[in-house]
């Protein structure tokens, strides 16, 4: 089998070269004539959960559990198996390996070595690093066009990019009782007689960098939502934020406007046509559009974040017209720019090229040595260069996850 390895950088349109692949626009390169194809991509869980929920079908969900239910790595696993079912000719893998824990991106390639002989795989990929050993043949998209490559550095680039400057101070410090910002006591989470989330203590205090890890289903989700969200599971268990205890009356208000945020899906939500200095002036007011006239302290404010990032020169672009690492990076910023206590990024890299999740840890590293805020950043991946100095990390007992902590020293 001639499979393909085709690199994707930031500004390539994801959906549009699937949409021209399965119509075999580029025949003269991989020639996918009369032949059955899959995706195995975001992109197409999201279809099935959309169809799943508007019409009552169970095409991925079991018996046991939806779809919707399940862990980002749950939803991933349950639809690559049922693509191999299905025993397609070909299958598109659109960053097969994001979002899954290191074993199953063992177990993954393993299953789709064992395929290779009777099922061609055309791999979208913006890390080198994940591209599959039995592809040799590749191809970048230029210009909506694919570009055959004759040889590719399959290493990961190690060029440093800088940071401009320091960190710009906040107008305001936004104040809390105390110095410690998350304590969880003997939490547990059970759904009936799955057990989640098994005697969990855990401090996080003022200016402290942590990093949540843990295999697909851990819990590490159902932890962030207990301290994000109102997940029913906090209520009734010891779990303090900002000192005061959960469900004790505090109003989300109140612990929303202490936690900076930041989840790739949010990037959806800015789908207006903002510029890219007003969403920054728009997140030191807490709103997504920008409805009041900025100060001239606001404005020269996020002047500084903007040529930090290095993104000055492109400050009247409309949000969505950025590249996609410029966006998260935007949008890390937008999560920080009050310097919030506590600071949480949830997989922030994930599909992001090499280049771009660089500039962004080095951005979070820089946060967390120069500022007050706490950061919990959320990721799969031994992300290079993230200099956490304290890891919470889950791991799988029939009673649910027991959680482990390990301290690095300066
Ligand atoms: N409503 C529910 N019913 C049953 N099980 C649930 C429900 N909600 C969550 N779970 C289960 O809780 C477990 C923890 O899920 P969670 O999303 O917190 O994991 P995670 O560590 O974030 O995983 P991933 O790395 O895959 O994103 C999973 O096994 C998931 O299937």
């Amino acid at each position: 089998m001639e499979h393909w390895g085709i690199f994707t950088n930031n500004q390539t349109n994801k959906k549009e070269l699937v949409k021209k692949l399965e119509n075999n626009a580029f025949s003269n390169i991989i020639n996918l004539d009369g032949q059955k194809g899959k995706l195995f991509s975001q992109l197409a869980l999201q279809k099935f959960m959309e169809e799943e929920e508007k019409h009552g079908t169970k095409s991925i969900s079991t018996e046991f559990q939806a779809l919707k239910t399940m862990s980002s790595g749950e939803q991933k696993k349950a639809l690559l198996f049922q693509i191999l079912d299905q025993d397609p000719d070909y299958i598109i893998l659109d960053n097969p390996f994001d979002n899954l824990d290191v074993t199953f991106q063992k177990e993954l390639r393993k299953l789709l070595t064992k395929h290779a002989d009777r099922t061609l795989f055309i791999q979208l990929a913006s890390r080198k690093a994940d591209m599959l050993s039995m592809i040799h043949n590749f191809a970048e998209v230029r210009d909506g066009q694919l570009d055959i490559l004759k040889e590719i550095a399959l290493k990961q680039d190690k060029k440093q990019i800088h940071l401009s400057g320091e960190i710009p101070s906040p107008i305001n410090q936004i104040s809390f009782n105390g110095n410690t910002l998350i304590s969880f006591k003997n939490v547990n989470v059970s759904y009936g007689e799955k057990h989640i989330l098994k005697d969990i203590d855990w401090e996080v205090k003022s200016g402290e960098f942590w990093q949540l890890i843990g295999h697909n289903g851990t819990g590490k989700t159902t932890i962030l939502s207990m301290i994000t969200g109102d997940n029913p599971k906090a209520f009734g268990q010891e779990i303090y934020l900002f000192g005061k205890k959960k469900g004790s009356g505090e109003s989300v208000w109140d612990i929303k406007q202490k936690i900076g945020y930041f989840s790739p899906s949010m990037t959806d939500k800015f789908r207006g046509r903002h510029s890219l200095e007003n969403m920054l002036i728009s997140g030191l007011l807490d709103s997504i559009g920008l409805y009041v006239k900025p100060t001239e302290t606001q404005k020269r404010i996020i002047k500084n974040w903007l040529l930090l990032i290095h993104l000055w020169e492109k400050r009247n672009i409309q949000f969505n017209e950025l590249s996609l690492g410029e966006q998260r990076l935007v949008m890390t910023v937008r999560a920080m720019v009050k310097h919030p206590p506590l600071l949480i990024l949830d997989e922030p890299t994930s599909g992001m090229d090499d280049s771009a999740a660089r500039i962004l840890v080095n951005l979070v590293n820089k946060i967390a040595e120069e500022t007050q805020t706490a950061i919990l950043f959320v990721s799969h991946r031994k992300e290079p260069g993230l200099h956490p100095k304290k890891i919470l990390e889950l791991t799988k007992t029939e009673k649910g996850s027991l959680g482990s902590i390990h301290t690095f020293k300066k």
